[in-house]
């Protein structure tokens, strides 16, 4: 079996950082009946350096499982956050058919903190890349939900300063993908992440970023935007759950009507909270990301199995976590959470670190800190010679007690969006 397209149908993203969980992705599906369409092989290439795994490796290993599970449905294949022309070859190579671009580096992260003087100013370096500015000037969009966007010269020259380059890049990539993919008779399917931006993405400015690529050609079946509240790294969303369904209305109606194409959910691990809102606004064209939460599972069975190691890779962590969270959104801090020799009670660090089900309402995903601390040394630990070890090793050695947790783990995740279907 090979990867395929999963077009506009609910797709959910597995990544898995080990190689080893994908019999339990398989199982939490089989299990849910949720009509929610799987990427088994996702990883972004951030990911691979910090695993030291290669593309080939990643498709092998979860298609290996699909092999072996006898599963026969689609399965889709995300070559995850690309950034140039050499990160698509190699994993085009692989056989993934499903690329994510990600144009982030060339954002402008404090465009929105500039002054309208400051925008103009800085408007004559993009305005050559940016000729969209002048056929939106003084445009009005009205959306489905009410909701208009007012294309102001403030609005079209923020847009600009932020994106301008940022378009430029995603439509370069994005044809590059489609020669790629066409020149080799294989099919391929885009999505445009802007989310690992600080600032939230406007309205007008999804508007235009997905309305340009789309007049370049860009076939997009899903779009990241950076959602309004705080995606923080393997816990549930923080915020204002009206404001981000309000917003989330409106991007979906952007998509429904600039597309169609899905709106994408990244850092979707343990976002419980945001899940049914998800599936209903977007009636059912939606994409969920998740990687960093079976990674934590992974952990659980080691605090499960082998408590005493368990203690050792929560110091090691801990040791790491400051270096580590550089290129993640995270709020945890050491001080935040005990260290292990502060707590006797294996079940109390387990609760502190990893979080069970038993201590979260219906519908809601895990909140405990110690989450990220964990969460963001994912690298460190699985690329240290002993805590890496030891980790493969009792994965390797409880292949059933990894795939029981996993599909306990993500038919939760699997029920709360189907409840929004
Ligand atoms: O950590 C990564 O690089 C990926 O998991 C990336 O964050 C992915 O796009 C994602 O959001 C999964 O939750």
């Amino acid at each position: 079996m090979s990867a395929q397209c999963l077009g506009l149908s609910p797709s959910f993203g597995f990544g898995d950082r080990t190689g080893l969980a994908t019999p339990g992705h398989i199982a939490a599906v089989n299990a849910s009946s949720s009509g929610i369409l799987p990427i088994f092989a996702q990883q972004s290439i951030r990911e691979m350096a910090r695993t030291g795994r290669t593309a080939t490796q990643v498709m092998e290993d979860a298609f290996r499982a699909v092999r072996n599970a006898h599963y026969e449905g689609p399965v889709g294949a995300d070559a995850d956050h690309l950034k140039t022309e050499a990160d698509v070859e190699v994993t085009a190579e692989a056989g993934f058919v499903f690329f994510t671009i990600d144009p982030s580096a060339e954002v402008d992260q404090k465009a929105d903190n500039y002054s309208f003087d400051e925008l103009k100013y800085r408007f004559h370096d993009v305005r050559e890349l940016s000729p969209w500015v002048e056929t939106y000037l003084g445009r009005t969009i009205s959306l489905s939900t009410g909701s208009t966007i007012e294309m102001t010269e403030p609005v079209l020259y923020r847009a600009a300063v932020k994106y301008g380059r940022a378009i430029q890049l995603a439509i370069r990539l994005g044809q590059y993908i489609q020669q790629v993919q066409d020149r080799a008779g294989r099919p391929c399917e885009i999505e445009l992440s802007v989310d690992e931006t600080d600032q939230p993405t406007t309205t007008a400015e999804h508007f235009i970023i997905a309305q340009q690529l789309l007049n370049a050609g860009i076939r997009l079946v899903s779009l990241a935007p950076r959602f309004i509240g705080e995606f923080e790294k393997g816990v549930d969303f923080k915020g204002d759950i009206s404001t981000f369904e309000r917003s989330l209305a409106d991007h979906a109606a952007i998509a429904k009507v600039v597309g169609p194409y899905k709106l994408s959910l990244h850092s979707g691990s343990d976002k419980l909270t945001v899940y049914r809102q998800l599936a209903a606004y977007t009636g059912g064209m939606f994409h969920v990301k998740t990687a960093g939460t079976s990674y934590l599972e992974a952990l659980r069975v080691v605090a499960t199995v082998a408590p005493g190691e368990f203690r050792g890779m929560i110091d090691f962590a801990r040791e790491r976590y400051l270096t580590d969270k550089a290129t993640y959104h995270v709020s945890a801090t050491l001080e935040a959470v005990p260290p292990p020799h502060e707590v006797s009670s294996d079940d109390q660090l387990r609760q502190l670190y990893l979080q069970d089900w038993s201590s979260v309402l219906p519908g809601q995903g895990f909140t405990a800190p110690g989450r990220q601390i964990l969460h963001c040394t994912f690298g460190s630990t699985l690329q240290h010679p002993h805590w890496g070890a030891v980790l493969m090793q009792i994965l390797r050695e409880h292949p059933a007690v990894y795939a029981d947790i996993l599909k306990t783990h993500f038919m939760m995740h699997l029920a709360a969006l189907k409840a929004g279907l």
